[in-house]
């Protein structure tokens, strides 16, 4: 049995730092740094599910650069992981944060500092290879 979830993250990017979240204790991959965003559900693009998610978790409006899609797989026990990463830009203030326990704005450095989810390792890795500019 290997199920495929679709999951959408957002490379939120501003003064040079990216927007992180660390996923709560007890979740699956519970207490493991990663993008905000969440499973894109049936009949919903991935930008779609980007704006919702964002909405939903942290009551903040966002647009999202729909050109510059990357794609990244990582199996686990539950099953395949495919996230498609996008720029994003909120566009009005974070207000609540309801499924993890931190978030954080790091730099290029600290970015690499933290225990990231699997799939977003190399997702990371690229986004630091572009360097960390605001408006991309
Ligand atoms: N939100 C988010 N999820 C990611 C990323 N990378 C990654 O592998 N995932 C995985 C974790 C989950 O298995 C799935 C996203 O689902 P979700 O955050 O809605 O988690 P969920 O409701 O299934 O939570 P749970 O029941 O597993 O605790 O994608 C990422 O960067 N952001």
């Amino acid at each position: 049995m290997n199920k495929i979830i679709k999951v959408v993250g957002a490379a939120i990017i501003q003064d040079g730092k990216l927007f992180v979240a660390k996923r709560s204790t007890g979740r699956s991959l519970g207490d493991l740094w990663e993008f905000a965003g969440g499973k894109i559900e049936k009949n919903e693009t991935g930008p779609e599910a980007l704006k919702r998610e964002i909405f939903e978790e942290f009551g903040a409006e966002c647009e999202v650069a729909e050109e510059f899609k990357s794609v990244y797989e990582h199996s686990y026990d539950f099953g395949t992981v495919v996230l498609e990463v996008f720029y994003a830009k909120l566009t009005s203030p974070i207000t609540k944060m309801i499924e993890h326990d931190e978030t954080r704005w790091v730099d290029e450095i600290e970015v690499q500092e933290l225990a990231w989810v699997p799939t977003d390792i190399p997702a990371m890795q690229d986004l630091v290879k572009k360097g960390f500019k605001a408006d991309e």
